[in-house]
């Protein structure tokens, strides 16, 4: 049997959209093992009871990916699924599922695939690499597209600690990536370029204070906010509680904020949204630079 832990992660790092990942410290488990069964699938934690125990859970497709990429069956498989990212919130719960799947089943078949070919396959999977990426490889990754190819780099994780205050409701990225316009003005497509330079200086030269700019969105917060009431407003008052900086994570609702302590900051949010009437579960984490493929059989803190 084979066990792997994922950790969560926020795409669309303040202006990173499309490119600029970080993965956090908290995770789901993926086991794999043998059954006598043609096919068992358990779920535990969050949402399990939302998620399909048949060939169509997400866990198993990738799993199956992997398989027939090697020209084999799958077969008599039991998979066990400790989920604690939350569906559909904005915190690559769909990445975390596919990573897992295409992970777990490389080692069960004794890790004949590369990373990079697991990336490829997790971004045909998820559309694009900006959740896969870190959910992988861990730390803060930029990655994209050069024509059919995928191409990342890994940054040094930046010294915050991250505030995720995450509402009750969900957002699927299916919904949320329609009302993005077909256009945006040319001014504000630079300054998009301008704050997303600022954020990758900030991390690499760890002049966190630059983040308040640099975590500035000008492409998809304007319209996303729309569907998360007292957004912007939440975002000004953890800015004035001290937070470097307040963005969207991945698609939304939930909100993330970096910051040198984040205790403050996040009572601040969770208090800032209840004025709107939305209530929120505040974690407290960090970036964390190990990812799946770091994470097989892992025996430290956590489940595995
Ligand atoms: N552990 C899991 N097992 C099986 N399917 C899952 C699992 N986690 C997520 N999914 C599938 O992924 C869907 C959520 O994907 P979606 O892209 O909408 O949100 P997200 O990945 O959480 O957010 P974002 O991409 O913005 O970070 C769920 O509705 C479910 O179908
Ligand atoms: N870049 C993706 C991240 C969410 O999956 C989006 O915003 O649609």
């Amino acid at each position: 049997m084979v066990c792997v832990l994922i950790p969560a992660t926020s795409a669309n790092l303040g202006p990173g959209f499309d490119a600029v990942g970080m993965a956090l410290s908290f995770y789901n488990e993926v086991s794999l093992g043998p059954s006598p069964k043609e096919l068992e699938i358990e779920v535990f934690g969050d949402g399990a009871e939302l998620i399909s125990r048949d060939k169509n859970n997400l866990v198993y497709v990738a799993i199956t990916k992997v398989f027939e990429k090697l020209g084999k069956t799958p077969r008599n498989l039991k998979l066990t699924l400790k989920n604690r990212v939350p569906l559909a919130r904005g915190l690559g719960s769909s990445a975390a599922a596919i990573v897992g799947g295409l992970v777990a089943a490389n080692a069960y078949l004794g890790n004949p695939l590369p990373s990079d070919e697991l990336l490829r396959l997790a971004t045909e999977l998820e559309g694009h690499p900006d959740n896969v990426a870190p959910a992988l490889l861990g730390g803060v990754v930029i990655s994209g597209f050069d024509r059919d190819k995928v191409k990342y780099l890994k940054l040094p994780v930046p010294e915050v600690e991250v505030v995720v205050a995450i509402p009750r409701f969900q957002l699927k990225t299916a919904d949320s990536r329609q009302i993005l316009p077909a256009e945006i003005p040319f001014s504000r497509a630079v300054l998009n370029v301008n704050r997303v330079s600022f954020l990758i200086a900030a991390f690499c030269l760890k002049k966190y204070e630059y983040l308040q700019i640099g975590m500035e969105d000008y492409l998809h917060q304007p319209y996303r906010s729309q569907l998360i009431p007292g957004f912007y407003q939440v975002v000004e008052e953890a800015k004035n509680a001290g937070a470097y900086g307040v963005a969207l994570s991945g698609s939304g609702p939930t909100v993330i904020a970096l910051a040198k302590e984040g205790e403050a900051v996040g009572r601040v949010i969770k208090e800032a949204f209840l004025k709107f009437n939305v209530e929120t579960e505040i974690i407290y984490t960090r970036p964390e630079n190990r990812g799946a493929i770091d994470l097989i059989n892992y025996k430290g803190e956590g489940d595995c």
